[in-house]
C-alpha cells in the first residue's frame, strides 16, 4: 500500500512513469534515508538530486563554513550565505528546504571524527563520501563496514573524477581492499592547491546521487566497478571491474587483521598527518633560520631591493595570474630537477614563494642542497596568501 500523497504523485511524475522505476521505487526512496558527508563540490550536486528525486530522510553533515572561492562549484551555496558565512550544512540546507520541503533534513555542523562517526552515521540506509581527504576517507569505509551499509565514494580533482560503491552487496569490496595504505604525503593535493572545474565535481556528484538512487530503488547491478573520469578525453569515462572483498582486508576480510576499535584508530596521523596550513601571522614553524614572514620579505624589499631576488615556484598558469614586482617564476618541478642553474644573480638572499607556503619549502630545500655560503635561502610562510592578508589586500587571492 503506497503513502504516497497526491502532491508526491504530482511532483514525482515524471520518474513514477519510468518503465521499471514505477511507484514501487518511488516508495523505497520515500522510506530511504542517505547521509551525505561534505557538504562542498560533489555533496551539492549529490544533495540536489537525492532531494529532489524524493529520498526521504537526508542528513548532511560538514564543520566548515561557506566562501566566495565554494561558489564557482559548490552550487547550493550562494552569495549571501558566503558573505555571512553561514555553515555549509545549513546553507546546504536552506536551498533544499526550497527545492523540496516534504523530506526529513539532518543538519550536522560538525567534523565528521572517529568519536563521533558512528553516532551521526548510524540509522541510515546508505552514506556517500563527498569529502576531500584521506583519513575521512578512511574513516567513512571502516564506519560503513562496521554498520554494514554501502558507501558511494565520489572524488575530484583537476579535469578528473573518480567514483565507486564500497560495501555493496555480501561481498563488495570496502576502500581498505582497494586502498590498503594511504597514499603518501606529497601525493595528495587537495583542490585548493590543484584547483578543480566545477563541472567536474558536478558530474561525479551527480553520479554519486544516481549510484545511491538505484541502490535504493533496488534498481542496481551490483557490480563493483571502479569509475574514472577525465574532462579532456572522449569518450571521458573509462570503468575498471573490481574484485570482491579481499580476504585479508583489515576492515572488511574474513581473514583481516583489524587493529583497534575505530574509537581508537588515529586517522589523521596514520595517513601521514595534516597538512600545516600557515597563516599571515608571522610565526614561523620549523627552523626559524630558513623561514621568514611575509612582512619580513617586504622589509627585506623596501631596505635594499637589490639584495633580495624572488623566486615564486608556482606553476606557470598561476604565475599568470598574479605575481610579486620582480620576482622570477620557475615551476617547482624545474626547479627541484636542477636547482643549481637558478642560483643565479648577486642578490645576497633568495626568498622562495609559492602560493601556500608549502612547495616553497621544499624548493628552499633543494637550493640549499647546492648553494655555498655566500647566500642565504629562506622560503616565505604562508606564501603569497599571507602577502596578500599581511602586506598588500589589493594582491589577488585564488
Ligand atoms: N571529516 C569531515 N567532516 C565533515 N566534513 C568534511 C570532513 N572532511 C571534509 N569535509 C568537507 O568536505 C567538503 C569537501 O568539498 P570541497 O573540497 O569541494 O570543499 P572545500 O574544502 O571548501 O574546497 P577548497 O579546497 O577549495 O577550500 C568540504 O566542505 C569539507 O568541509
Amino acid at each position: 500500500m503506497s503513502d504516497l500523497t497526491l502532491g508526491d504523485y504530482q511532483r514525482y511524475g515524471r520518474q513514477l512513469i519510468l518503465d521499471g522505476f514505477g511507484l514501487p521505487a518511488q516508495q523505497k526512496l520515500k522510506n530511504a534515508s542517505v547521509v551525505v558527508v561534505g557538504a562542498g563540490g560533489l555533496g551539492c550536486p549529490a544533495l540536489q538530486y537525492l532531494a529532489a528525486a524524493g529520498v526521504g530522510r537526508l542528513g548532511i553533515v560538514d564543520h566548515d563554513v561557506v566562501e566566495v572561492s565554494n561558489l564557482q562549484r559548490q552550487v547550493l551555496h550562494n552569495e549571501n550565505t558566503a558573505n555571512m558565512g553561514m555553515p555549509k550544512a545549513e546553507s546546504a540546507a536552506l536551498a533544499l528546504r526550497k527545492i523540496n520541503s516534504t523530506i526529513q533534513l539532518d543538519v550536522h555542523t560538525a567534523q565528521l571524527e572517529p568519536s563521533n562517526a558512528r553516532l551521526l552515521l548510524e540509522g541510515y540506509d546508505l552514506i556517500l563520501d563527498c569529502t576531500d581527504n584521506a583519513p575521512t576517507r578512511y574513516l567513512l569505509s571502516d564506519v560503513a563496514v562496521a554498520l554494514g551499509v554501502p558507501l558511494v565514494s565520489g572524488a575530484a580533482l583537476g579535469f578528473d573524477g573518480q567514483l565507486c560503491v564500497y560495501n555493496l552487496g555480501v561481498d563488495g569490496p570496502c576502500y581498505r581492499c582497494l586502498f590498503p595504505v594511504p597514499p603518501t604525503g606529497g601525493a595528495v593535493r587537495s583542490c585548493s592547491e590543484a584547483g578543480v572545474l566545477g563541472v567536474v565535481t558536478g558530474t561525479i556528484g551527480t553520479l554519486q546521487a544516481l549510484e545511491a538512487i538505484k541502490i535504493l530503488a533496488g534498481l542496481h547491478e551490483g557490480r563493483p566497478t571502479l569509475l574514472l573520469f577525465s574532462a579532456l578525453s572522449m569518450p571521458p569515462f573509462r570503468s575498471i571491474k573490481l574484485r570482491a572483498r579481499s580476504k585479508t582486508c583489515a576492515a572488511c576480510g574474513q581473514d583481516g587483521e583489524r587493529k583497534g576499535t575505530i574509537e581508537e584508530t588515529d586517522y589523521v596521523q596514520w595517513c601521514g598527518g595534516a597538512t600545516p596550513d600557515f597563516e599571515a601571522t608571522g610565526l614561523v614553524a620549523g627552523d626559524a633560520s630558513k623561514r621568514v614572514s611575509a612582512m619580513a620579505l617586504r622589509d627585506a624589499l623596501k631596505q635594499d631591493p637589490t639584495q633580495a631576488r624572488i623566486i615564486d615556484v608556482r606553476p606557470r598558469v598561476e604565475y599568470g595570474i598574479c605575481s610579486l614586482p620582480g620576482s622570477t617564476n620557475v615551476p617547482l618541478n624545474e626547479l627541484v630537477s636542477s636547482p643549481a642553474q637558478h642560483l643565479t644573480g648577486s642578490a645576497s638572499t633568495l626568498y622562495v614563494v609559492c602560493r601556500l607556503g608549502n612547495d616553497s619549502q621544499i624548493a628552499a630545500d633543494a637550493l640549499r642542497s647546492v648553494a655555498d655560503q655566500s647566500v642565504r635561502i629562506l622560503d616565505v610562510i604562508g606564501g603569497l596568501r599571507s602577502w596578500s592578508k599581511a602586506v598588500d589586500p589589493t594582491f589577488p587571492v585564488y
